[in-house]
């Protein structure tokens, strides 16, 4: 079998460089194009030792004639870079993933307000599935261009799903209390990101509107057939270099036991190669995901009250990143769902 030819655009941010890690030991990924404007000329594995001995590539300029080469292009990149190559690679004939928000959102009123900036391709939305393979595996098959989903996103979408495609919840009440490490916010230089700054301390940000609510009310309202949902989110930083904890509230319609949860979400995921529904009575934390493209989660039917919560982890990295990228590659190139991504989460 062929290996798929792969360029990624964007490649010495923390999820580029994720994607080099997991794709270095992926049997059918052959990264032939790895950019960036700052680093051109230097080798990958001088930046990244972590990297020696499994890559014999230098950085390079954005290029496009190399770019359409490529089977399978990654945009690892701030938002808007994505959408102003994609309609020539895809034209070329090759595939796009997007890790940043370009094509995330179907309304792009929506999203030009989110965003602060004017689309450029909206004929190209009509090429775009959402890439969450847990819902969207069959349109990801066929995909010219994959929104990889955000980070909070994939964590607080796959907790609610069970709850909402049942119809059990009052779609008007939900709440999303999101915690995400640092390296969420890129590798960039920021004053917010400093360790003296995130240490020993733990904040809430974004409390009057996150751009990843508009994406997450999306996601949530498919599941629900469109009947409108009302979402509270707000994230929060915690003291830790990776990793998502969501905590999920909503309310049941009418009443339901603690065992009949578990086995509405144990049905729900139980093909799933990636959702791991915690047993009865545990609860996962994110050092269980760390490294890994795992989500795991729990529900819990609090006593005396009629609001369940979910609890539901992912590494920001890998599953909410360069990790679920690599599924949607598997599945649009009809590779094993989990090649290269068997990892186990590392511990302590
Ligand atoms: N960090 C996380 O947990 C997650 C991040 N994401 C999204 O993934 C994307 C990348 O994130 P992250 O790796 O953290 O970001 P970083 O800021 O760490 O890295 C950005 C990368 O993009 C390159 N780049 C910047 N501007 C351009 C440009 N105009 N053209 C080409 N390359 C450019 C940079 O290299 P150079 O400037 O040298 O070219 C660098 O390699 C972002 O959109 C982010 O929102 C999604 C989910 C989770
Ligand atoms: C801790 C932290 O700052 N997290 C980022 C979200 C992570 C991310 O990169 O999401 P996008 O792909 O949607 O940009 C934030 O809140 O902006």
């Amino acid at each position: 079998m062929k290996k798929v030819k792969i360029g990624i655009v964007g490649g010495t941010g923390y999820t580029g460089v994720e994607l080099l890690r997991l794709l270095a030991n992926h049997p059918q990924a052959d990264v032939q194009v790895i950019t960036s404007r700052s680093e051109a000329g230097q080798r990958v594995a001088d930046m990244f030792p972590n990297l020696r001995g499994h890559y014999d590539l230098a950085y390079s300029e954005p290029d496009m004639l190399q770019l359409k080469n490529c089977d399978l292009v990654f945009f690892a990149t701030p938002h808007g870079v994505a959408m102003s190559q994609t309609p020539e690679l895809i034209a070329a004939g090759v595939r796009v993933i997007d890790l940043a928000a370009d094509f995330r959102l179907t309304d792009l009123a929506v999203w030009e307000k989110w965003y602060d900036m004017k689309h450029t391709c909206p004929d190209v939305m009509a090429e775009v599935v959402y890439g969450l393979p847990e819902i969207f595996r069959e349109q990801i098959k066929q995909a010219k261009v994959i929104a990889n989903p955000g980070c909070y996103p994939t964590a607080v979408q796959l907790g609610f799903q069970p709850l909402l495609k049942a119809g059990l919840v009052d779609t008007g009440f939900l709440v999303a209390d999101g915690k995400s490490g640092v390296s969420g916010a890129g590798r960039g230089a920021k004053v917010g990101s400093l360790s003296a700054e995130v240490s020993e301390s733990f904040k809430a940000y974004s409390v009057s509107g996150h751009r990843h609510a508009p994406e997450i009310a999306e996601g949530l309202t498919r599941m629900t057939q469109g009947q409108p949902v009302n979402l509270t989110f707000v994230p929060h930083l915690v003291p830790m270099i990776r990793g998502i904890e969501a905590t999920l509230y909503a309310r049941l319609n009418e009443p339901k036991s603690q065992a009949e949860l578990q086995a509405l979400f144990e049905d729900c995921y139980r093909d799933e190669p990636f959702v791991d529904v915690m047993p009865a009575g545990s609860l996962p934390d994110t050092k269980m995901v760390k490294g890994s493209n795992m989500c795991r989660m729990a529900v819990y039917m609090p006593a005396g009250g009629d609001t369940v919560v979910v609890t539901s982890v992912i590494d920001n990295l890998v599953k909410g990143a360069a990790g679920q990228a690599i599924q949607n590659m598997n599945i649009m190139f009809a590779l094993p769902e989990k090649m290269g991504l068997e990892h186990v989460a590392l511990l302590p």
